[in-house]
């Protein structure tokens, strides 16, 4: 084995539905941050695999040197990450491969299951939602007093510590079996199961699947009650109409064509209902071709949408920079990976946390979760809506599998 190599230590992934990537050990790190985030980590990326020596006999997307990408939602600090693993396991469909970078090699004897670490307790984040629900009120009081802004995303966090230490896997397998349609992620200690993809490249097609609008359980409703609820609320309708329009609107220069539908679909998930919309669109193929539309350049277009940021984009930014009394760090960013090419998946970071050790041997994660809100929120609703999509990581945390 090479030296820094442990086939059982924490691995970087992306899967959906048993298909994706996982990755062991570090053959490079990238580390970015500020506004040219996105540019400095499309350079930097372009350039390593201009000097790899490559041997990729399957010459599909995701084949050859990957990397696992996780930014930062904001421009400051920003601080954004790129790690190339020395081995990558792939499956799409039947076809599995095997990438190794560097000296790596495959180590494939089942690692042993993780062992669960022990009692969560949770506690008050940097912005807890008793001052989250105020930021929620302040925000409603100004889009009603005429504030240039008609939807800004606002979130809080919550800290969950555990007295033994908590393994990346042990979350990645309770998140992969409970919500297998979304797409489960582990890049850089950031660890969430996302519903939200915000751009898929491949060759000149490009993939999107928006969502905002978000109904939930409660005591009592039906599954049948809440998709009528959630689809005749003009509330939700227009949180998503926003959503939809920013991407469009952003990819829109890269492409040849755009197909964006006119209504939007429920995806049922078992924590929430959304409001979603698969957009798909051929690109430029100039622009393919000479590297201006790789899988970074595009989502530094498109990012953030409406669904984490607001509209308009500007104002949004402005006040959640002034409400939101926490720094993002990657929580609400692009995730995911790409290949040489510029092919690849980039999530949004939503239902996930950031983990780290805690002082006494433990762990510690850092749960993340918002709401879109606008002028007719009511701010005891997009609590409740937060609560609900913090469940996947707190039940994961607790072993529901
Ligand atoms: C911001 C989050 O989710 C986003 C906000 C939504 C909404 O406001 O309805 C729905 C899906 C996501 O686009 C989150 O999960 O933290």
């Amino acid at each position: 084995m090479p030296e820094g190599f442990d086939p059982e230590a924490d691995p970087v992934c992306w899967i959906r539905n048993g298909s994706g990537l996982v990755g062991w050990g570090e053959a490079a790190r990238i580390e970015t941050g500020g506004a040219d985030r996105f540019l400095e980590a499309d350079e930097r990326w372009r350039r390593l695999v201009a000097n790899m020596e490559v041997d990729d006999e399957v010459g599909l997307p995701g084949t050859g040197p990957v990397a696992f990408t996780s930014i930062a939602f904001s421009d400051h600090p920003g601080d954004s990450t790129l790690v190339v693993p020395e081995v990558i396991v792939g499956r799409r469909g039947g076809v599995r491969w095997i990438t190794t970078v560097g000296d790596g090699r495959p180590d494939l004897r089942p690692a042993p299951s993780p062992t669960a670490p022990g009692e969560v307790r949770y506690e008050d984040g940097d912005f807890p939602a008793t001052r989250y629900r105020r930021a929620v009120a302040e925000a409603v009081r100004r889009m009603r007093d005429g504030a240039e802004v008609d939807k800004v995303v606002l979130a809080h966090d919550l800290l969950a510590t555990t007295p033994e230490p908590l393994r990346t896997r042990y979350l990645l397998d309770n998140l992969s079996l409970r919500y297998p349609d979304c797409w489960t992620f582990a890049v850089d200690g950031l660890v969430g199961a996302t519903p939200e993809l915000l751009l898929r490249r491949a060759g000149d097609e490009v993939n999107s699947r928006v969502l905002a609008g978000t109904a939930w359980p409660r005591p009592g409703s039906t599954q049948r009650q809440l998709v009528t609820e959630l689809v005749d609320s003009a509330k939700n309708r227009g949180e998503h109409t926003h959503a939809v329009r920013s991407l469009a609107r952003e990819l829109e220069p890269f492409c040849k064509e755009l197909e964006v539908p006119t209504t939007p679909e429920v995806l049922r998930l078992r924590n929430v209902l959304h409001l979603a919309s698969d957009v798909a669109g051929r690109l430029d193929p100039t622009l393919a071709e000479n590297g201006q539309a790789g899988l970074l350049r595009l989502s530094r277009a498109v990012h953030p949408t409406a669904a984490v940021g607001g509209s308009p984009t500007g104002r949004a930014i402005e006040l959640i920079d002034e409400l939101e009394e926490m720094d993002r760090g990657r929580y609400s960013g692009p995730v995911g990976w790409q290949d040489a090419d510029g092919n690849g998946e980039f999530g949004i970071a939503l239902r996930c946390a950031r983990l780290g050790e805690d002082d006494g041997g433990g762990s510690r994660a850092r749960l993340f979760a918002g709401c879109g809100v606008v002028a007719d929120s009511d701010p005891d609703t997009e609590v409740a809506e937060a609560a609900a999509k913090l469940l996947p990581v707190r039940e994961a945390l607790e072993g529901m599998r």
